[in-house]
């Protein structure tokens, strides 16, 4: 039967149980796991943590779907090179660290091949830990008939050049450049970009999963809320009316321990017909944040501007942090309004998604980055500084076209061999070396 609704749909909440039917009747009533499923379907369970973890930690989804996904032959080794790394061949770099713009190559390549890791720590063969990636695509994943599905941990993906049209078992995700998505553990997905080549960024958590940060004295309300976050609705490749023979073959691409692993089917991984649960992937669009910030004097802590954490067992201390430098009012008196110098215990990797971050008038450009490891200090460069002192205080707009994040990370992260010698701007150290000794200088 075909589908006549439109491709990208959504059901809205963060962390909902939601409930989907690509065709009325898809799911059984008032079970999950009756002798004979409706329409002939077969149910699959698919767990985000142990069964036994307290229930509002609990993330499960039910899928119902023309054939279960063990269909597959063995997973072998993948045979193509990657720039993906396991967390064992990381390199020790205390420096502050910055990248130009990452190219997107001109070899053919879809967005698994295009994986690059930069930085990282901890291992998922003990859940725990964190790694960034980059992605960069000139080619669909679709037409190829290749699905990903990692066995490692939840990617957060933050396009900056170029719209994702995602295909996920529990249907089509819509992603633009100043949008976000989550695409947890096991989720079978593939990316295709109808924008041409694209990029952007990924931070993968091998731990928890994410959720919004408590917000304290702030109240219920701002950050991110909750109704913004979007899932997809259920829908499915239907399968051709008259069989081809040979049926064509789907690659589905493993991630497992860090390493890439392929198998292929004769049918589509995309053949989920209902589902329901609250393990389902999900994209927001950051211009939807609502900041806050002080309204009186001094630079707050970013962690104001924290639109998903991944906890830790420790109480407020983060895997990681996903947080945003959103377009906003900055009203602050008597105060220097850029980033303050500081050494953080924290290990921060920034991106830029458009526009010219705050703290860096030159050099940090979108579709490149900046690591500041634990204890590595940092802080506005020194036109910023040179600026900030002498800026007139008035209301002023961080306008709308800046858009930079951090990726934050309590874990103290190694960098891999590719961005250790490649596309580093040898010259960041230069931008403070300005900064004057102004101690008992009038100015
Ligand atoms: O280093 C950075 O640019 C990120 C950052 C921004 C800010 O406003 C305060 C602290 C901080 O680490
Ligand atoms: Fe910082």
């Amino acid at each position: 039967m075909q589908q006549t609704l439109a491709k990208y749909q959504y059901q809205s909440g963060f962390g909902n149980t939601f409930e989907s039917e690509a065709l009325k009747g898809a799911l059984p009533k008032g079970q999950n796991t009756p002798q004979n499923c409706p329409m002939g379907l077969y149910a699959e369970q698919l767990s985000g943590n142990a069964f036994t973890v307290p229930r509002h930690t609990q993330q499960r989804s039910w899928l119902y779907r023309t054939r279960p996904s063990v269909c597959h032959t063995p997973l072998v080794p993948y045979s193509k090179d990657t720039l993906l790394v396991d967390v064992n061949h990381l390199n020790a770099n205390p420096n502050q660290l910055r990248w130009k713009p990452f190219p997107i190559p001109e070899r053919s390549h879809d967005f698994v091949d295009g994986l690059v890791t930069i930085c990282g720590s901890g291992h998922p063969s003990v859940r725990h830990g964190v790694v960034v990636h980059i992605y960069t695509a000139n080619k669909d994943m679709s037409t190829e008939r290749r699905s990903f599905y990692n066995s490692d941990g939840d990617f957060l993906i933050v396009p900056q050049q170029g719209t994702l049209d995602i295909q996920t078992e529990f249907g089509y995700m819509e992603v633009r450049s100043g949008e976000i998505c989550v695409i947890q553990r096991g989720i079978c997905f593939s990316v295709n970009i109808p924008d041409g080549p694209s990029r952007g960024y990924i931070l993968e958590i091998f731990g928890s999963h994410f959720r919004l940060p408590d917000l304290g004295p702030i109240g219920a309300n701002g950050l991110a809320n909750p109704r913004d976050f979007l899932s997809p609705v259920a829908a499915y490749d239907a399968e051709p009316t008259t069989p081809i023979n040979p049926p064509p073959t789907f690659t589905k691409i493993n991630k497992f321990l860090g390493k890439l692993f392929s198998a292929t089917q004769n049918s589509s991984p995309y053949n989920v017909v209902g589902y329901h649960g609250n393990y389902v992937p999900y994209k927001y669009d950051l211009a939807l944040f609502c900041a806050v910030n002080s309204v009186t004097y001094d630079h707050l802590d970013p962690s104001i501007f924290t639109v998903l954490t991944a906890p830790t067992n420790e109480p407020g201390v983060a895997a990681a942090d996903f947080v945003i430098f959103p377009p906003r009012w900055l009203v602050q008196e008597n105060t220097f309004r850029p980033p303050y110098y500081h050494r953080n215990c924290m290990s921060e990797f920034m991106g830029l998604i458009r526009g010219v971050y705050e703290a860096k008038k030159e050099g940090f450009l979108p579709g490149g980055g900046s690591l500041h490891s634990c204890m590595t200090p940092h802080g506005p460069d020194t036109d910023t500084f040179n600026a900030a002192i002498k800026a007139e205080l008035k209301p002023a707009k961080i306008p709308d076209v800046a858009l930079a994040f951090m990726f934050e990370s309590s874990l103290i992260f190694g960098i891999s061999d590719y961005a250790n010698k490649n596309f580093i701007d040898d010259d960041y150290w230069k931008c403070w070396q300005g900064l004057q000794d102004n101690f008992n200088k009038s100015s």
